[in-house]
């Protein structure tokens, strides 16, 4: 790790964070410093233990254990306080959705405490950015999944946080929907602020993200900067499925029965 990245105040830092649902442990125990004015992933397989992680960050959900400080400020002590420092865009984010796209920006900046000609402007300007300025009118209900992120990242945006926090923004994004959000958050993070942001996309993480966090059965594996986390592999998919075990592994070699037609 750079040494930057080891003096400077971390943006998140995660201790001893635990969290138990019965007798399924979805994360257990993780130590984090995310550093500082980056675009980092937070990669796993399925189940691995992501979107507990980023709720409990995020003060959407509450640790067995740890902490959390986001700019240097206890999470669970005053989440309210926090909550105002940071954008959440979270996975299913369910929202008002009778309203159209620019009320649902305008009622989430009063929310924030906005003036409300702060509130127009921006969003304006965001609806006009995140190309949805033709279907600011229209019900967020009848919305398509990439629309929907879309406003979304709007509402997160809105208060101009100075952490960013994305549970799969790209999911059931198309390409040009997702080059829109891609050119939004990298303005956003070269001007000092901090995107984290969760995906199985390995691509798409060594595309866009200058640094990594790979978790895998609630623990992390390996973190830093993205060249280091990907080190000798070609690709960092293959850093990571060597991380995780599976490389070499033929897929799908017990289905015989499977392909073919034969009954
Ligand atoms: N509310 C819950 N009740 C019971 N188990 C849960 C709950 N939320 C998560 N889990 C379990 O905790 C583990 C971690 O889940 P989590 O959703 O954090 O993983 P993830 O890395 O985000 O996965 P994915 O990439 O599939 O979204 C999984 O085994 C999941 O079944």
């Amino acid at each position: 790790m750079g040494r930057d990245t080891e003096t400077a105040v971390p943006a998140v830092r995660i201790e001893g964070l635990w969290k138990r649902f019965g007798e399924q442990v979805a994360v257990a125990g993780v130590d984090l410093a995310l550093p500082a004015g980056q675009f980092i992933g937070l990669v796993g397989p399925n189940g691995a233990g992501k979107t507990t992680t980023l709720s409990m960050v995020t003060g959407l959900l509450r640790p067995d254990q740890g902490r959390v400080e986001i700019c240097g400020q206890d999470v669970w002590q005053d989440p309210a306080a926090v909550k105002a420092r940071i954008g959440v865009l979270p996975e299913g984010l369910r929202m008002f959705e009778r309203l159209s796209g620019r009320e649902l920006l305008a009622y989430t900046g009063r929310l924030r405490g906005l003036p409300g000609a702060e509130v127009d402007k921006r969003a304006t300007q965001l609806l006009d950015v995140l190309d949805l300025a033709g279907s600011q009118h229209k019900l967020v209900v009848d919305y398509s999944t990439g629309m929907r992120k879309k406003i979304g990242l709007a509402a997160a945006l809105l208060h101009n946080p100075e952490a960013l926090f994305l549970d799969e923004p790209f999911e059931g994004v198309d390409p040009v929907s997702a080059q829109t959000i891609r050119a939004v958050l990298e303005r956003y993070t070269a001007s000092g602020a901090t995107v984290v942001f969760s995906s199985h996309v390995m691509e798409l993480v060594e595309s866009l993200c200058s640094w990594v966090a790979v978790m895998a059965g609630g623990r992390v594996r390996t973190h830093g900067p993205v060249a280091e986390v990907r080190g000798d592999a070609p690709t960092l998919q293959d850093a990571f499925l060597e991380l995780v075990g599976v490389r070499g592994r033929a897929a799908g070699e017990d289905l015989d029965w499977l392909g073919g037609g034969a009954r």
